[in-house]
């Protein structure tokens, strides 16, 4: 069966100056999965995302996003994505639920700020100011307000930065449900074992050109079978492992 594209990137180009970002790449995302873009600090992957959530001009290409052109109907495809704002967005003095009402405004949409906070387990903060949650508490709501307009695709920037293994552990397990609900997700990360665990596909971009993408699994086969092996044998557990298993698997923001 054909996989069902609801993101199609065409050769893009990406200049700053006399600087060449993106060296014109091309990749599809498809319908209901988790796409990772990974790539080491200035590969790209930013400018890409930017570029497919109608942020960013590009310099050259051709974006399609659930059959809309990029170069004719940039207004049809802000309807159905979902963006995480910059935290300069939010009104320093509203509270979670009055922030989501503000957005929810803006965006022309009836929401109830009590279910969304729900979703991401904000509920006890709903009368909190943003400046007083937690990073993790902070990300959740971050990826809250990408689902405030009931998008078909949410764009995640490192959604996992800077936290600890229980918030990122409990951010996988927020992705992977909004994934299960039928949302495509496309996001980016420098962490391996996140892409592993969240993403179906991966591209892997260095100096702003794909120079790899398949699934991690179809990956890591792929470099095994041809004669990698892993100088130390691996241990059953590693360093991660002990510390959720001494501090344990809940978030301790909410202790
Ligand atoms: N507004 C800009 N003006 C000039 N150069 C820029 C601009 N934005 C990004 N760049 C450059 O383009 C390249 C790609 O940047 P981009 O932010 O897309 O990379 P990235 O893969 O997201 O990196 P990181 O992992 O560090 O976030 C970098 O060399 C960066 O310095």
């Amino acid at each position: 069966m054909e996989p069902d594209i609801i993101i199609s990137v065409k050769d893009l180009h990406k200049r700053y100056g006399q600087f060449e970002a993106v060296k014109g790449i091309s990749f599809d995302v498809y319908r209901g999965e988790v796409f990772g873009l990974l790539g080491p600090n200035g590969a790209g992957k930013s400018t890409t995302l930017e570029i497919i959530e109608t942020l960013r001009d590009k310099t050259g290409g051709k974006v399609v996003v659930d059959g809309f052109d990029l170069d004719k109907d940039p207004g049809s495809i802000k309807k159905i994505i979902g963006v995480q704002l910059q935290a300069s967005g939010y009104y320093p003095g509203l509270n979670l639920s009055e922030l989501i009402e503000l957005f929810a405004g803006l965006y022309n949409k009836k929401v109830d700020p009590l279910e969304l906070l729900g979703r991401v387990n904000l509920v006890d903060k709903r009368k909190a100011k943003f400046k007083e949650l937690s990073g993790g508490q902070k990300q959740r709501f971050s990826i809250a307000t990408t689902l405030i307009n009931d998008p078909k695709i949410i764009f995640l920037d490192e959604p996992t930065t800077g936290l600890d293994p229980q918030a990122r552990r409990n951010l996988w397990q927020l992705i992977t449900s909004i994934r299960d609900k039928g949302t495509t997700i496309i996001l980016t990360t420098h962490y391996m074992d996140e892409a592993e665990v969240l993403c179906d596909r991966v591209a892997i971009i260095d100096s702003g050109k794909i120079i790899e993408m398949a699934s991690p699994d179809g990956l890591i086969d792929k470099l095994v079978a041809g004669g990698f092996e892993r100088r130390k044998e691996v241990k059953k557990a590693n360093l991660e492992d002990v510390f959720i298993h001494l501090t344990g698997h809940g978030l301790r923001e909410e202790d």
